[in-house]
């Protein structure tokens, strides 16, 4: 159907801007505002849901939360420290907070009062993590919550003529705030957009496609996710005629493409992650400190999204006073240190055609030479794994990244054994797979029959 607003292609990008985030892989989220001082304690009672929610949870008045910008003394905030933690991740591109729902600005806005001009330091927070992260070589995006709790003329729903000019005001006053965050940050990738799930911005589908269209013409090669938009009859993320519009599909918060589908693998996606259970924002009690994942579980993760050719998006909640929490910045490293010496199957790397989901792990495949490489995250109670190959082919190698040649025995045709043995304490272990052609014709792989 014809639509004035909806999707701009048919296809994935494929410009070098785009190629260059498709191929990073691995980001660093972080979530900061006023919400990591109270830290999900509100009154002296732990608040046990996402912390950059409390305002709304703990039903905080508007003047007292707004009475925490001059507590937000930046005592132990480092851009060059937090940079340190993403090169130590192995981040290839980092993506801020620059406004969360409560409508706090970690820039000085021109178009708003609750900013950082007006905190005890004035600093400007993301003019100071841009320069720590470009330095490194780490290219950043901007997070921006449509969504404003603080805003007079935010609205969830249009109910009436005086619903609908308010909210036309809002959406100028944001339409502003993303014009001024391109002006003062040229070097900014990507914008990150959330809070676009209310009534009110499903049915003004025309604002989101302008953002889109404005930031591309301030910024050439700049990546805008799915998140953002909605089309003329208010359809989000994919528009009325199934096509995604944005760059990439934004829709994977705190969850992965379950069961592993390979259709995914048609679009470029991102999913966005937690380290705690459920808090985008640091959370100090243990509602959420009991719950932080596991490194080999990130990994896990990192190599799923590579596997279907998305990229994963590591949230870290630095604390009230800007330090980065230790128990995130040691998953940083182990998780960093893994990447290290397995990265060269994640980063470029990509969906693996023809080679079934294995079970034990995944199959990845580097974009440009077209090796294939097999994660073992789930190694088997039997110490071993079955690599099937895809029909025709025959393993001629097989190296375990960061070691060396590593045996295998066949089975049958493109049909292999490998003796993993006992679990490694360097995390998933990751081989490299060199195939060539079947001499004989092979047999054709029995099909499973739909019995
Ligand atoms: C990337 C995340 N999106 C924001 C959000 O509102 N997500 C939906 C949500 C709804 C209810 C509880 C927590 C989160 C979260 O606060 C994070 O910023």
């Amino acid at each position: 159907m014809e639509l004035k607003y909806g999707a701009s292609r048919e296809k994935p990008r494929e410009d070098a801007a785009m190629q260059r985030f498709r191929g990073h892989r691995v980001g660093q989220f972080i979530h900061w505002g006023l919400y990591a001082l109270p830290a999900g304690r509100w009154e002296g009672k732990d608040v046990e849901f996402a912390a950059e929610f409390l305002p709304r949870v703990a039903k905080v008045p508007q003047q007292r939360w707004e009475a925490l910008a001059n507590d937000f003394t930046l005592a132990d905030f480092d851009a060059e420290r937090w940079a340190d933690t993403a090169v130590a991740l192995g981040a290839r591109y980092m993506t801020i907070t620059t406004k969360h729902h409560d409508g706090f600005c970690l820039w000085p806005s021109a178009h708003t009062d609750f900013h950082m001009g007006n905190t005890p330091s004035g600093r400007d927070v993301l003019g100071e993590l841009v320069a720590a992260y470009e330095a490194r070589g780490i290219d950043v995006n901007f997070y921006y919550s449509v969504l404003d709790w603080r805003h007079p003329d935010w609205r969830f729903t249009l109910e009436n003529d005086a619903d609908n000019l308010a909210f036309a005001r809002y959406l100028d006053f944001a339409m502003k705030q993303l014009e001024e965050l391109a002006e003062r940050y040229p070097s900014v990738k990507g914008f990150w957009f959330d809070g676009t799930w209310d009534e009110s911005v499903k049915a003004n589908g025309w604002w989101t496609w302008e953002v889109e269209r404005m930031l591309k013409e301030r910024l050439p090669g700049v990546v805008v996710n799915s998140r953002l938009r909605a089309d003329d009859l208010g359809a989000r993320h994919v528009d009325s005629n199934g096509l995604l519009m944005g760059d990439y599909e934004s829709g994977y918060e705190r969850r992965l493409p379950e069961p592993w589908d390979r259709s995914v693998a048609a679009r470029d996606w991102e999913a966005c992650m937690t380290i705690p259970q459920a808090s985008w924002g640091y959370h100090q009690g243990p509602w959420a400190q009991s719950t932080l994942k596991h490194p080999w579980d990130v990994v896990d993760m990192i190599a799923h999204c590579t596997s279907l050719g998305g990229n994963f998006l590591l949230n870290f909640g630095p604390r009230g006073d800007g330090s980065m929490a230790p128990a995130e910045v040691e998953i940083a490293r182990t998780v960093g240190e893994w990447l290290a010496v397995n990265g060269e199957a994640i980063y470029g790397c990509g969906y693996a055609e023809g080679w079934d989901y294995p079970g034990w792990g995944y199959f990845t495949r580097d974009s440009s030479t077209g090796k294939v490489f097999a994660v073992v995250t789930r190694a088997p109670a039997s110490g071993r794994i079955r690599l099937e190959l895809p029909t025709g082919l025959e393993l001629v190698g097989l190296r375990l990244l960061g070691s060396g040649e590593y045996p295998f025995k066949g089975l049958a045709d493109s049909v292999f054994e490998v003796e993993l043995g006992g679990a490694s304490n360097a995390g998933p272990r990751v081989f490299a797979v060199e195939t060539s052609a079947l001499a004989h014709p092979a047999s054709e792989k029995e099909p499973n029959p739909d019995v």
